[in-house]
């Protein structure tokens, strides 16, 4: 066997290996499937809420409905079944004023969650460039780059 070139999630989270049956199972298999995305959700958003920095989004917002928008969208990060029905993330995120911090910290808590459930480095890697990639999408397009 030759060096698998890991890089499957490169921008915008939505590509997928093309059946994912012959050589490798997607991420999304190898952590777990649905029931592990959906714990990983839940202790993520349980992180976000208790950082008082960003409660305060959360405020007024259904975190039913949201933790299931996420779960459909970390599925398809992860390349396991495309049902993510909700809005696109700049749509979601840009009316919100979001500075690179609080994004910052968002994918910190996310990259920690699963860290704590021991998701692969390679599994981290990935997502962290899904992060990145996103960046643009979900901080305020007002806000100055860096500080
Ligand atoms: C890091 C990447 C992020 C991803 C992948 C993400 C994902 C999502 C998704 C899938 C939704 C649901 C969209 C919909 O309802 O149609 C959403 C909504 C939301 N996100 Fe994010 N999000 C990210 C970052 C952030 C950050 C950094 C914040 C705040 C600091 C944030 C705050 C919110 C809030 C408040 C909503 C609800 C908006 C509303 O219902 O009007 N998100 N996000």
């Amino acid at each position: 066997m030759t060096e698998p070139e890991d890089s499957a999630v490169s921008s915008g989270g939505a590509s997928t290996p093309s059946n994912g049956s012959a050589a490798r199972p997607s991420h999304y298999a190898r952590i777990g499937g649905a029931e592990s995305v959906k714990a990983a959700v839940g202790l993520f958003y349980d992180r976000v809420l208790a950082d008082a920095e960003l409660a305060p989004y959360f405020s007024a917002i259904n975190m039913e409905e949201q933790r299931r928008h996420m779960v459909l969208m970390l599925t398809v990060v992860l390349g396991g079944p495309n049902n993510y029905a909700g809005r696109g993330l700049a749509e979601a995120h840009q009316p919100l004023d979001i500075p690179d911090e609080h994004f910052a910290r968002v994918g910190a808590h996310l990259l920690d969650t699963l860290t704590e459930l021991g998701v692969p480095a390679d599994i981290l890697d990935d997502v962290r460039a899904t992060l990145v990639s996103v960046r643009d999408q979900v901080v305020s397009s007002g806000s100055s780059a860096g500080v």
